[in-house]
């Protein structure tokens, strides 16, 4: 937990976001705002004091000065106030944007995804993003806005001490110590509230999980297929009752207490009205004064009593912590990333030879060793399949290539140089992977496929080559607006893909990169959605890469990756076989009876039928 100081100084910080011109206004306009209740105090006093000492026909003459006064400091309270808020609102714009662009581009930033996979760092980044659809209760510039009116507030409280100083001197101490005692209460209560919120919060994003699956187009055929929509409408009851019960019992206990802590400011201002009110009635205090006194010691309530901003600036600590706590957990491995960006002369400029070297790799937060000691080369330009059992750890294999996670033991190579010291991004420009749970962009088609390199400008000539070469020209030749069409239909004019369909858009994916100076395309079970003839022509077409691109493929079709230069096994951890189709069908171990079970199943009809031969 940050020091009293270092809280203040977070909310202070994201100003500089709302940029210095439009900060200079808004200090400049929340300045005069504040001093106006003072001026006002004064040219009131100014006013009573000519009318009580110019009876008769120079009344007009005497009272117009401060009467203009008083008119023009109307005026400028109205044009003030009416300035303020829009400029509060693009400050705010401004400050929100730019903390958010912050924490995603922290996110982003971490090379592996490490920690990204813990709950821990999860609830921190919604904390931190305050995106008040998300239960935030305060956003950054709430708390920003909220700490820079407190500010002008404290300069209005001095203005109007200093008025009151002319004319009864004990009258500022008298109302200012019990308001800064309730101001300490507010802020207690507010991070009461704030602690109650976040209690509650767990149970706000359940509910919004559960709304997802009631209106998500795929979750809402099955819940009409089983029946359970009124179940689920029945949990979202419950977690937002869960949430929002704790917290409007807090309002309720908040509000009973709000009589205290009006008692608490009003009798000191009692006080203050008695006694000047008094000495008035004695002759001890002219009338004049008496109205200067009477109305700063009631700016002086206002500025002290109730004020939102008290939990705008609690509140929206608690988003800026979060911040700075995400930036402790990934901040060295995204520092890392700004820091050590890869040159590009370093990174294999085409295919490089890949060595895992003696790679253990266990998953954080987990006891089990999913590689032991693997030991594999990718050759330039080769072609090679990788085979195994569920759970082997192929897609891990993957991961650590993409260099998602680095390897708990041992190193990978390209080029005999580790990948951990080619910098993230320059490594990922030369690999391309297609995982086996790929993303599903609602973008356009165009949008979906040159995503495989976004670090160059769209390349429409390559983006035709990857759609040919995918067997994704076929689907887009359907699609109402070729290469701009959405591919959601929740968008307008977009359309729904099949999975095969959706497979081959992410294989042009793929390519895309490869034609745009990828030299290792990683596919981890590309053709799982395919049919077999499709799957066939697109082998056919991964192996043309051969020589151009390291292709390395996973998948659990054994007819598929009997092609490939060599097939590896991976078992336990290790490859434990490797040579090509017929090397490995001699050795007569583990690949051939995976192949045998395979091969049987064809012949009895209980797979997809295909010609075998054609397969050849
Ligand atoms: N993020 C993760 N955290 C912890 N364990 C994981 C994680 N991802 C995978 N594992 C575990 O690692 C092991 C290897 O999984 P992996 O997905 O690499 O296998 P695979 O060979 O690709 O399997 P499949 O053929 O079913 O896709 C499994 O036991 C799995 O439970």
């Amino acid at each position: 937990m940050k020091s009293r100081g270092a809280r203040v100084a977070l909310l202070f910080g994201p100003l500089r976001d709302a940029r210095p011109p439009l900060l200079a206004a808004l200090v400049g306009l929340l300045v005069v705002q504040a001093a106006l209740p003072a001026a006002t105090a004064l040219a009131t006093a100014t006013l009573v004091s000519r009318v009580q000492s110019n009876p008769g026909a120079d009344l007009f003459d005497a009272t117009l000065v401060p009467l203009g006064a008083f008119g023009a400091l109307l005026l400028i309270g109205h044009v003030m106030g009416a300035l303020t808020a829009p400029l509060e609102h693009l400050a705010a714009m401004r400050i929100d944007v730019a903390h958010r662009s912050r924490v995603l581009r922290l996110t982003t930033m971490s090379p592996t995804i490490e920690a990204l996979e813990t709950p821990e760092v999860q609830r921190l980044i919604r904390r931190a993003r305050a995106q008040p659809a998300n239960w935030t209760e305060r956003t950054p510039a709430d708390g920003a806005l909220g700490r820079l009116r407190r500010l002008a507030s404290l300069l209005g409280l001095a203005g109007a001490c200093a008025v009151l100083a002319q004319y009864v001197w004990w009258a500022a101490p008298v109302v200012l110590v019990p308001g800064a005692v309730n101001q300490y209460l507010r802020h207690r209560q507010a991070t009461a509230f704030t602690d109650v919120w976040r209690k509650g919060v767990e149970h706000g994003r359940h509910a919004e999980a559960w709304v997802e699956g009631l209106t998500a187009v795929g979750p809402s055929m099955e819940l009409r297929v089983f029946g359970f929509g009124e179940w689920m409408v029945d949990r979202v009851q419950q977690h937002l009752r869960a949430m929002f019960e704790p917290t409007w019992e807090m309002s309720r206990k908040l509000l009973r207490n709000e009589w205290s802590q009006f008692l608490l400011i009003g009798t000191p201002l009692v006080v203050v009205y008695l006694v000047v009110s008094r000495d008035a009635a004695r002759g001890a205090l002219g009338v004049s004064a008496l109205t200067a006194v009477l109305t700063a010691s009631w700016s002086l309530v206002q500025s002290l009593g109730y004020s939102e901003d008290v939990r705008n600036i609690r509140a929206a600590t608690e988003g800026m912590l979060a911040y700075h706590q995400l930036r402790d957990v990934l901040g060295p491995q995204a520092a890392e990333a700004e820091t050590v960006p890869a040159p590009r002369s370093e990174r294999p400029a085409g295919p490089a030879l890949v060595a895992f070297e003696d790679v253990s790799f266990t998953y954080p937060g987990t006891e089990r060793t999913v590689l032991k000691g693997l030991n594999l080369e990718i050759r330039p330009g080769e072609l090679l399949a990788v085979v195994g059992l569920n759970g082997a750890g192929k897609s891990t294999m993957i991961k650590l290539l993409a260099g998602l996670y680095r390897p708990t033991g041992g190193r990978i190579t390209a080029d005999g140089t580790d990948i951990a010291d080619l910098g993230a991004a320059g490594w990922r420009e030369h690999v391309s992977v297609v995982f086996q749970d790929f993303v599903k962009y609602r973008l356009s088609a165009a949008d979906n496929v040159a995503l495989g390199n976004a670090t160059v400008p769209v390349d429409r000539a390559a983006l035709d080559t990857a759609a040919k070469e995918s067997g994704f020209d076929a689907v887009l030749e359907r699609l109402p607006d070729g290469w701009d069409t959405p591919l959601s239909r929740t968008r307008t004019g977009g359309v729904d893909l099949s999975g095969g369909q959706w497979q081959q858009a992410v294989l042009a994916r793929a390519l895309y990169a490869v034609h745009t100076g990828a030299g290792l395309l990683v596919l981890d079970e590309p053709t799982a959605h395919l049919d077999v003839r499709t799957e066939f022509e697109v082998f056919n077409r991964l192996a043309e890469h051969r020589g151009r691109a390291g292709v390395v493929l996973i998948s659990h079709r054994l007819s598929t990756v009997r092609q490939a230069d060599r097939i590896v096994l991976l078992d336990g951890g290790r490859i434990t076989e490797a040579g090509t189709h017929d090397e490995l069908i001699a050795l007569g171990g583990r690949y051939a009876g995976l192949f045998a079970i395979q091969a049987e199943r064809f012949r009895l009809g209980y797979d997809d039928l295909a010609d075998e031969s054609e397969l050849r």
